[in-house]
């Protein structure tokens, strides 16, 4: 395509290639001289096993990230591989996912390009597992793969950050808050919009209320038990139309940036037993994967410098404060306490440091039914 036509050649190689990843099919990544062919293990099956064994220059790895091998028994510091002398889609699934997995071959060393692929793979908000195979890059039958290079990947989310804007915004009044405005930016985390939503007049010069409020569809929109969210987004904009006004910020950042699909897959291990972080942890996810730097951005796009935070996370906090904003005060902002989330709130405060007053929260909690 003509230079005409093309601003970012490397983002827009980067877009290509999620949505290459999310669809299941393989993606051509270039660096140091070298080619893999890498694909998610949510599209393999047996035809496209076959087809990576034919087109691979030596043995097939299965890359797998940190959080994973610590699940199958290897306490690493890194990502890691498993050599593949045959893609196994079985042995593959079940060293990825099973609950009950353990490693049956040594971990071996990321080689090059093996990093991208699986960040390619974070990015997509599929399984951080993929399996990958060296390449020559000539191979004329890899002409209609679509070719990403190491360097884009790795300069995406910056890219991402870097390229934020407003796309649009309006009034949009809300129950309870009439003087309402949805300011709409482009880039960020995620695979879609961000929103701003603008409460009431909030004096920009001054000090503003903000909240940074990952979406969660269980919560926000069908009122899930499983946690608190729905509770923090209304009562935040309650609030804010009481007290003259701030900015809640709805970012595209369900399951803690995992995605929908791999919040589902971690509820379905929660249903077994295993506590929100142990269930991110089987699915090769860490604590927390959200990073909030671009929340700021658009903080300070609206004009604002100065803020009192409305949240229980210290992540936040020290995100805004990193970005240069003055995080004057914080405020907590607690939902109602259920038999279902009690053990969820519980393990944001033990592991992972939220601020939350646990005994306070299980003297409210609802008699069992
Ligand atoms: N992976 C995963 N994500 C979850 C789970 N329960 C809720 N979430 C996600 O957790 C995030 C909660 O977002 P927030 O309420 O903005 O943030 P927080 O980290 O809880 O901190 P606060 O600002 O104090 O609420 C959303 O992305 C939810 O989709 C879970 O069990 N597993
Ligand atoms: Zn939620």
């Amino acid at each position: 395509m003509s230079s005409d036509f093309i601003k970012d050649r490397g983002q827009i190689s980067v877009e290509r290639a999620l949505a290459e990843f999310r669809a299941g099919r393989p993606v051509r990544i270039t660096g140091r001289g070298t080619s893999v062919l890498a694909v998610g293990i949510e599209g393999l099956d047996e035809e496209l096993a076959a087809a990576l064994e034919r087109k691979a220059a030596d043995r097939a790895r299965l890359v797998l990230p940190t959080a994973r091998l610590r699940r199958l028994g290897a306490e690493r510091a890194s990502a890691g591989i498993i050599a593949l002398p045959e893609i196994d889609l079985r042995r593959v699934m079940h060293l990825s996912l099973a609950s009950d997995a353990r490693l049956d071959a040594p971990v071996g060393c990321l080689q090059p390009l093996d990093e991208a692929a699986l960040e390619l793979a974070r990015l997509s908000l599929v399984l951080p597992a993929v399996v990958t195979v060296s390449v020559s890059a000539e191979d004329p039958a890899l002409a209609d793969v679509v070719a990403v290079s190491e360097d884009d990947i790795a300069a995406f989310r910056r890219s991402q950050v870097r390229s934020l804007r407003i796309v649009g915004r309006a009034p949009v009044p809300l129950e309870g808050a009439s003087e309402t405005e949805f300011v709409v930016f482009r880039g960020g985390e995620g695979l879609r919009d961000q929103v701003a939503i603008v409460v009431g007049r909030p004096d920009l010069a001054q000090t503003v209320p903000v909240r940074l409020h990952s979406a969660c569809l269980t919560g926000d929109l069908f009122g899930s038990l499983k946690c608190d969210c729905g509770d923090q987004l209304r009562n935040t904009v309650q609030w804010m139309a009481e007290n003259g006004g701030g900015i809640l910020l709805y970012l595209d950042q369900e399951g803690r940036g995992n995605g929908i699909a791999n919040k589902m897959r971690a509820y379905k291990l929660q249903a077994q037993g295993f506590d929100t972080y142990d269930a991110d942890e089987i699915l090769g996810f860490g604590l927390d994967q959200r990073r909030f730097d671009f929340a700021a951005e658009m903080l300070r796009q609206l004009g604002v410098a100065s803020v009192s935070i409305m949240t229980n996370n210290p992540e936040k906090i020290a995100a805004l404060k990193a970005a240069g904003l003055a995080v004057v005060d914080e405020q907590r902002v607690i939902g109602r306490p259920t038999s279902e989330n009690i053990r969820y709130l519980a393990a944001k405060r033990e592991r992972a440091g939220h601020f939350i007053d646990i005994d306070a929260l299980s003297a409210h909690l609802p008699p069992r039914d």
